[in-house]
């Protein structure tokens, strides 16, 4: 029997993929430290090499540290330019990282109109590059962390880059530590750590390999004896040593030690999970890894395309469902409460005021007939939401509308003020 087809993503008001929109959004993350910026500039001196000859190779990148002082790359899109951090710690009596979320929050009410920006460029560039705050957790578990991530999922092939300090994950506890980071169960596609609740296609970029080659982290994530003996060969918060980064086995090992046990469980639960991830060595120092890490993303977008797109819209589509559902069920109740249903019934509607008639009447005017509750007119828009909309229309760019020398409030902030 031929199924019936269904409504289409449009009818549930997903927006459909723009044919012509080639850009991938990289939200850079990763520990303080770690070379995220100095990754971002690296990818600015040497974009993904396109395969159309249309087309120059080119990368769009937005700043989201309100704290950094200098950035090696030119951001086309800068918090800073939004939010004064040390205004606010000023204002609002805030420390280092209270600051930073606040920035990062109150940017975040704006996001809207810079993805309105991004989603105009995505047509002209290869890859929409995110450099987020120092301190991970003010993006991975903030609110607006999520808001950024899911808004830019849902308008354009979306990947993380995960950027890890490989000197300093020689020690089996601090790699494993990165790692929990980077983990899901690939057979559920559940949230094995806060990280990947976001479920986007993840590269791990191992980075500073001038530094400290990084094959040996590699050995640990394929053979888990490797990693055992790593941790059988001393005390699992011990970097390894030595330029290839190995470890005598079999010395005074203190494998009974409650860490080393830890670690060793943990490594067996994480095998499975590792072989899900791709994972690559770059030195942003250099450049060396960075055409693979253009690989990777081309594959993480495919990923994108193939597995997290189709989720997305069965999830926005039960979303919908589910709120008209709930506004049914509301609408109903509602009715039976103000008793419309026995409207008709002799008697009754004699005893029913004016007053009930004009209430009931105005309750229906807000509903269509499907029991939606109806969009304002145009003209019942207000002056002020007609210019905050203009604002970002036509500006040509987030940075153009509030201006690099635009005067902060009292309150730190430079939104727009429609003249
Ligand atoms: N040798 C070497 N040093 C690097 C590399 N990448 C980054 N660094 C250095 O690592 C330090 C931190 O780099 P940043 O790019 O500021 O790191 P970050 O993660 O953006 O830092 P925060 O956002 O402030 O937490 C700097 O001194 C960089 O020069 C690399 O590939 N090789």
């Amino acid at each position: 029997m031929a199924s019936q087809a269904g409504p289409s993503t449009a009818a549930y008001g997903i927006p459909e993929a723009k044919p012509d929109a080639r850009a991938t959004s990289v939200i850079v993350i990763g520990m303080a430290g770690s070379g995220k910026s100095t990754f971002v500039e690296a990818l600015s001196k040497h974009p993904a090499r396109t395969s159309s000859a249309k087309h120059k190779p080119e990368s769009y990148f937005v700043n989201l540290d309100p704290a950094v002082r200098q950035v090696a790359y030119e951001p086309n899109v800068d918090i800073r330019d939004t939010v004064d951090y040390s205004r606010l710690m000023q204002e609002y009596n805030l420390g280092p990282n209270g600051a930073i979320l606040t920035a990062l929050n109150l940017f975040t009410t704006k996001f809207d109109q810079v993805l309105g920006i991004l989603e105009r460029r995505s047509g002209d560039v290869d890859q929409i590059v995110m450099d987020t705050p120092g301190q991970i957790e003010i993006f991975t578990w903030s609110a607006s962390g999520s808001i950024i991530t899911d808004a830019l999922a849902s308008s354009m092939p979306t990947c993380v880059a995960y950027i890890i300090d490989t000197p300093r994950s020689m020690a089996p506890a601090t790699f494993m530590s990165n790692m929990l980071y980077a983990c899901r169960d690939p057979a559920e596609r559940d949230e094995v750590s806060i990280m990947y609740k976001t479920k986007l296609p993840f590269v791990v970029v191992f980075n500073k390999i001038d530094l400290q080659p990084h094959e040996l982290l590699l050995e640990w994530m394929n053979d888990f004896e490797t990693f055992q003996a790593a941790l059988q060969g001393g005390d699992a918060t011990d970097s390894v040593a030595g330029k290839h980064g190995r470890r005598k086995t079999g010395a005074d090992g203190e494998e009974g030690s409650y860490m080393n046990s830890l670690m060793n469980s943990m490594a067996l639960v994480l095998d499975e999970f590792y072989r899900n991830l791709r994972t690559l060595g770059v030195s942003s120092s250099t450049g060396e890894g960075i055409d693979a890490f253009h690989e990777a993303v081309a594959s993480a977008r495919q990923e994108f395309l193939e597995e997290y797109k189709p989720d997305l819209e069965r999830m926005q589509k039960e979303r919908v469902e589910k709120r008209e559902k709930d506004k049914k069920t509301q609408l109903d109740k509602l009715m039976k409460d103000m008793n419309v249903g026995s409207k008709g019934k002799p008697g009754q509607e004699k005893e029913r005021g004016d007053a009930d008639e004009e209430d009931e009447e105005e309750i229906e005017a807000q509903y269509e007939g499907d029991g939606q509750i109806m969009e304002p007119d145009d003209e019942d828009l207000g002056q002020d939401d007609e210019e905050e909309a203009d604002d970002f229309a036509h500006g040509g760019g987030f940075a153009k509308a509030f201006g690099s020398n635009a005067r902060f409030q009292d309150d730190g902030t430079a939104w727009p003020r429609p003249a």
